[in-house]
């Protein structure tokens, strides 16, 4: 999904983060594992510009879902700052705070337990059209929604389990469209659905995406979508953002050895049993101890030396490029020097 706008302009992004930062109380055996309480968001900073498509990929456990529900006002930060269009968000009257609530919008994984059962996909859309009510019909409006997403204006009267996994995406597409939204948060917005459909949803968000001049952030595992939609990506691990840049040079040459263990991982980068050794990444996520103060991925990493046991800043590795390691702040992974 190539940006609809190729903007010189400096106006400000459609949301910026600033050193937002969000720990859960410890739970569960992981918790318990764990040497010291790690932000589930560690003081991340992010720009969406105007009409791009960012993707937020790590593994599980790394933060993506966190700092989307932070953006979406679905958990309350302990620190840090959200500005949207430039305006802080915490600050906002409550008016103002309905106009957010309505411009940014959720398409979810799994459409099915998104829509209520027992309405019927019109009055699911008209619902969420409560937060900002259309000027004309809102019977007409939904009729006109569904078919700009792909579908009859019948299936206004389905309801949700009448219609398969891809046609309810496409509801929820329209829904999440029907409050005229500036961004769109989605988590993986296709992996519930059969690889013949999820082409036609991508396709469909593309031409949505030009149409409305819309924002995209997508939460997804999936590095190919990533690879096919995104122009930029942000890479996460235990909350801290490792890697970002344009897709297509980080996907290329990759600065951090944990994005390299992902491409890898994704048989994205090129596999042969030498190589598998410097590449792979080992293990599971482990949290650091409260003496460790280096690099998260250390005990993981193939690359690990001494000097990855010291504070690792987020480096400028190109123009817009940045990653969190010494190493790739040299230059490409195979040619720095331990
Ligand atoms: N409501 C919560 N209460 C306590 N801990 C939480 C809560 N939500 C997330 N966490 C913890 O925060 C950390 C980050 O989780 P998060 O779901 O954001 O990761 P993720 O990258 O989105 O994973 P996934 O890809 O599986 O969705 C994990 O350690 C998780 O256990």
């Amino acid at each position: 999904m190539p940006p609809s706008v190729t903007s010189e302009t400096t106006a400000a992004p459609v949301l910026e983060l600033r050193e937002l930062r969000k720990t859960f109380a410890p739970r569960g055996l992981l918790a318990r594992r764990r040497g010291v309480a790690v932000p589930a968001v560690d003081g991340i900073d992010l720009r969406l510009e105007q009409g791009s498509t960012t993707a937020l990929v790590g593994e599980s456990g790394s933060g993506k879902s966190t700092l989307a529900r932070l953006i979406l006002h679905l958990h309350k930060a302990d620190s840090g700052e959200i500005l949207f269009g430039g305006e802080q968000v915490q600050g906002l009257s409550e008016r103002d705070f309905r106009r957010f609530r309505a411009d940014v919008q959720m398409v979810f994984q799994n459409p099915l337990t998104s829509f209520d059962p027992m309405h019927t996909i019109g009055s699911s859309i008209k619902e969420t059209m409560r937060l900002r009510p259309p000027a004309g019909d809102p019977d007409a409006r939904v009729r006109e929604l569904l078919e700009e997403a792909g579908l009859s204006a019948r299936f206004a009267d389905l309801r949700p389990r009448d219609v398969s996994g891809g046609e309810l995406q496409r509801a929820g597409i329209a829904r999440a469209l029907s409050v005229t939204p500036k961004l769109v948060v989605m988590d993986e917005p296709t992996s519930a659905l059969d690889m013949s459909i999820q082409g036609q949803v991508l396709e469909l968000l593309a031409r949505l995406q030009r149409d409305h001049d819309l924002t995209y952030l997508i939460v997804t595992h999936d590095l190919r979508t990533v690879r096919m939609v995104a122009e930029r990506v942000v890479v996460m691990y235990l909350g801290q953002v490792v890697e970002e840049g344009p897709t297509h040079e980080v996907f290329d040459d990759p600065r951090h050895p944990y994005t390299r263990g992902l491409l890898y991982a994704h048989d994205l980068a090129d596999r042969d049993a030498e190589r598998d050794a410097n590449v792979r990444i080992r293990g599971s996520l482990r949290y650091p101890t409260a003496d460790e103060r280096g690099c998260r991925l250390v005990g993981r990493c193939p690359l690990a030396v001494d000097r990855c046991r010291e504070p690792q800043p987020l480096a400028e590795t190109g123009p817009d490029r940045r990653a969190r390691c010494w190493r790739g702040a040299q230059g490409p992974l195979d040619t720095a020097g331990a």
